[in-house]
């Protein structure tokens, strides 16, 4: 028997009263190449998880059972490749190189062999270095190509990829795309997780939609699915191809400037830049991967000291402060002033539960505990976080880590927000809450900065777009 089969399965993570998955019967023949979908929170990492023997016995309830080609998950393993959902988390080694090298050797592949499938897959994957690259000096989207050519190095016999393309450039997602689509031959069996369902559907022959609360809603040819199912998809949240986006345009001109920055630059990550931010209105700063755009982020954020060129806050902004620079404004001024959000939500949270994240910067800057507990519930509820008021921060899926991020951000009600990849990993549903919040807060005039590879968002939201040069790297040499 060769596949995957998953009978009544289920899993509830310990500490959790849902089931993340349950009831789900699934069968995938050798070679299949399958789309899971289902709204944010459904459950598609966990079920990838589990696929990959991941989630170990004590870290929650299981139900029914999963077999992959006649073993068990645990059993399996050495059939398996998984890339998450946050590719850091992923990356274990010092170089580069030896990242991916380190998979090869766990599973036993000839010496000889293990640096030219290296090379191979890093070439594949259009890694932009030579593997001697420090993993702790690559950007979002580099980190990214490198979990995928660890994974593509071990030519595993089922590919488990939650949101592969989703920190790339248009170009790096394509070209990932025919690396996939070359890696993936008739032995190989893929199931993957990706919200944008337009741009995967060429990799996949099925589409496979998790019905949150249990069980499979739709199965089947992507056209015969979203013929069938298309209006009650979208309702539920999933990006049915075709179906328009309406923009949010400023409803008035921009206002007051509230940043300047004049050759502001951090070499070698970040060339010269010059640009004003201001109130009332939203940027999109684009540009491709390494081209360094969360480096300009954090410089605008005032959480890196710039090191070159100036930058300054307009009296607007800073207010009475005699200091303009504000990486050198205290934390709390700062928080009040201008609120962040990281690209990767996971690094940010401090606190036990998603409630007192969402208090804590207003309650930093001295908000009466009648007014943060307001503030708080109406973030959650408009990003549908309620029913996790009491979860850690630290066990949210991808979707729900990101919007918890955002309304962290937005919690101090900033004048000036900057996100890195704000919708990064969302469902239609959420990701279009994410696009009204944002557009009220610059509706009512405050200033918004995004970084972002999102093409729909910058067509729905950007009054105005600033795109970074590539920074010129050289030829690679393996
Ligand atoms: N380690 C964990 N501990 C407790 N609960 C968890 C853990 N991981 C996930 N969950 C919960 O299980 C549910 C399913 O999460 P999962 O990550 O599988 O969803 P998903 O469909 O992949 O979502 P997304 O599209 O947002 O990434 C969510 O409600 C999440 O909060
Ligand atoms: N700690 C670091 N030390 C040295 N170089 C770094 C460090 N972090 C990132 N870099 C490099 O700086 C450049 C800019 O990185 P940055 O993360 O700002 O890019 P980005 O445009 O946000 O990329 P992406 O779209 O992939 O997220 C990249 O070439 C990256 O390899």
């Amino acid at each position: 028997m060769s596949g995957v089969r998953v009978r009544g399965f289920g899993w509830r993570h310990a500490g959790r009263r849902d089931w993340a998955v349950r009831g789900v019967d699934l069968r995938v023949e050798r070679g299949e190449r399958v789309l899971l979908l289902g709204a944010s929170g459904a459950g598609k990492s966990t079920l990838l998880a589990a696929l990959a023997g991941l989630l170990p016995e004590d870290s929650g309830e299981h139900a029914g059972s999963i077999e992959i080609d006649g073993r068990s998950a645990d059993e399996a393993r050495d059939r398996v490749g998984i890339v998450f959902q946050d590719p850091q988390s992923q990356l274990v080694m010092a170089r580069s190189g030896d990242d991916v090298a380190f998979g090869l050797e766990n599973r036993g592949v000839a010496a000889g062999q293990i640096w030219p499938r290296v090379d191979e897959a890093l070439d594949r994957v259009g890694f932009p270095y030579h593997r001697d690259r420090p993993t702790a000096a690559l950007s979002g989207g580099e980190q990214q190509r490198l979990a995928l050519a660890g994974v593509l190095a071990l030519r595993p016999g089922l590919l488990l990829l939650d949101e592969p393309t989703a920190n790339l450039d248009p170009a790096g997602a394509a070209l990932i795309r025919t690396a996939l689509a070359q890696a993936v031959d008739a032995d190989t069996t893929l199931i993957l997780v990706e919200h944008r369902v337009a741009e995967a559907l060429p990799l996949v022959d099925r589409v496979v939609v998790l019905e949150p609360g249990g069980g499979i809603r739709a199965d089947g040819p992507p056209d015969a699915v979203f013929a069938a199912h298309g209006d009650a998809l979208a309702a539920e949240g999933v990006w049915v191809p075709g179906r328009e986006i309406p923009p949010r345009r400023a409803t008035g001109p921009p206002g007051e400037v509230l940043l300047t920055a004049e050759r502001l630059g951090q070499p070698p990550r970040l060339a010269a830049t010059d640009l004003t931010v201001r109130a009332g209105e939203a940027l999109a700063v684009l540009g491709p991967n390494g081209a360094g755009k969360s480096t300009l982020a954090l410089l605008l954020g005032g959480l890196l000291r710039p090191g070159t060129g100036r930058l300054a806050a307009s009296p607007e902004l800073a207010g009475a402060d005699a200091r303009s620079a504000p990486h050198r404004w205290r934390a709390p001024a700062l928080t009040r002033r201008i609120g962040s959000v990281f690209q990767n939500p996971e690094h940010q949270f401090v606190t036990g539960t998603v409630f007192d994240e969402l208090a804590l910067g207003p309650r930093r800057t001295g908000t009466a505990e009648s007014a943060v507990r307001d503030r708080v519930t109406d973030l959650l509820s408009r990003l549908r976080l309620d029913r996790l008021a009491a979860a850690n921060p630290y066990t949210l899926s991808g979707g729900e880590a990101r919007r918890l991020s955002v309304a962290t951000a937005l919690a101090t009600a900033p004048r000036l927000l900057i996100c890195d990849e704000p919708t990064f990993g969302q469902d239609r549903r959420t990701w279009r809450e994410l696009v009204d919040l944002l557009a009220d807060r610059r509706d009512a005039g405050h200033g918004l900065v995004t970084v972002t590879h999102d093409a729909e968002f910058v067509a729905a939201l950007a009054d105005r777009t600033l795109a970074l040069e590539p920074l010129d790297a050289g030829p690679v040499r393996r």
